[in-house]
């Protein structure tokens, strides 16, 4: 399902944290949101998935207002990663983790059925986690609980992937083979990563967020310009698709400094 988010505004203790902030996925595309810390990337997140609700604006997943939709059908189609975000796990093992994906769907008396069953055994083969799968969650490493939390994500079932900083931690061979998985599953995603290498590989379309205001948005080489990777992130760099087809960034030795003149020709 497509995703629209339409004159967002947030402010969070009398300050203005995202101003008049527009955004669009469509249908399968893995958009990827990127800009410095404090830019204002989970908070726009947070009103995706429906953990803040915004002071204006519209946050749609197909044709809904998520915010006009009850919790549980709003879970039904998103589902979200979040840093460290797994609560209580004490004694549960990775196929329990996997199953709680499963809770949107649930009638009134909470059992599993043939169809949840489905979801989490495809969830876990997705993910490569049956190796594990019957382990105690809590005495994995990080990368393998990635890959549990990614699981648990598409146990739901979602037509919208919500993810935070997903790589977080990770060698670099892990970072490749999760971000794998995630556009393997063909869901639409909106991605917050802050490695911007990963961003270019894996992103259809790069929105840049600066001081809660959106100050680019389109492909990887409309976006990633020296301009913007200048003013937006502070560094001095250049971005263009290789002849392996992989778009990479190079960086110049020297970050930019507003008191250094960058070096002529
Ligand atoms: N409850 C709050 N009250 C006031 N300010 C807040 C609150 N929550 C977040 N902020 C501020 O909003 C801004 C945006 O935060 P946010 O976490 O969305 O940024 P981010 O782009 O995800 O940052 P990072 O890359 O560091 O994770 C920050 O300046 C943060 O301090």
């Amino acid at each position: 399902m497509h995703l629209t988010v339409e004159r967002l505004h947030i402010a969070l203790d009398g300050n203005a944290i995202l101003r008049d902030v527009n955004l669009e996925a469509r249908t399968g595309d893995i958009v990827g949101l990127v800009g410095p810390n404090g830019s204002g990337k989970s908070t726009l997140l947070r009103t995706v998935y429906r953990s803040l609700r915004p002071a204006d604006g519209v946050v749609r997943v197909g044709d809904d207002d998520v915010w006009r939709l009850s919790a549980r059908a709003a879970a039904r189609r998103t589902a979200a990663v979040l840093q460290d975000s797994c609560g209580n796990t004490t004694g549960l093992t990775v196929t329990e983790i996997v199953a709680l994906g499963r809770a949107p769907h649930h009638g009134l008396l909470g059992r599993d059925g043939a169809e949840d069953h489905r979801a989490v055994e495809e969830a876990i083969d997705h993910c490569g986690v049956r190796p594990y799968a019957e382990r105690d969650y809590a005495s994995l490493s990080g990368g393998e609980r990635q890959r549990v939390l990614l699981a648990r994500a598409l146990a739901q079932d979602p037509r919208l992937l919500v993810l935070d900083e997903l790589t977080n931690h990770l060698d670099i061979r892990a970072r490749f083979e999760l971000l794998e998985l995630v556009r393997a599953t063909g869901t639409t995603t909106l991605a917050v990563l802050h490695d911007l290498d990963l961003a270019a590989r894996l992103c259809d379309h790069l929105v840049v967020l600066h001081e809660g205001a959106v100050v680019a948005a389109g492909t990887v080489l409309e976006v990633l310009t020296p301009q913007v990777l200048g003013e937006v992130f502070g560094v001095r760099a250049s971005t263009r698709r290789h002849d392996d087809g992989v778009i990479r960034i190079t960086y110049a030795a020297q970050p930019l400094a507003a008191d250094v003149p960058a070096p002529r020709g």
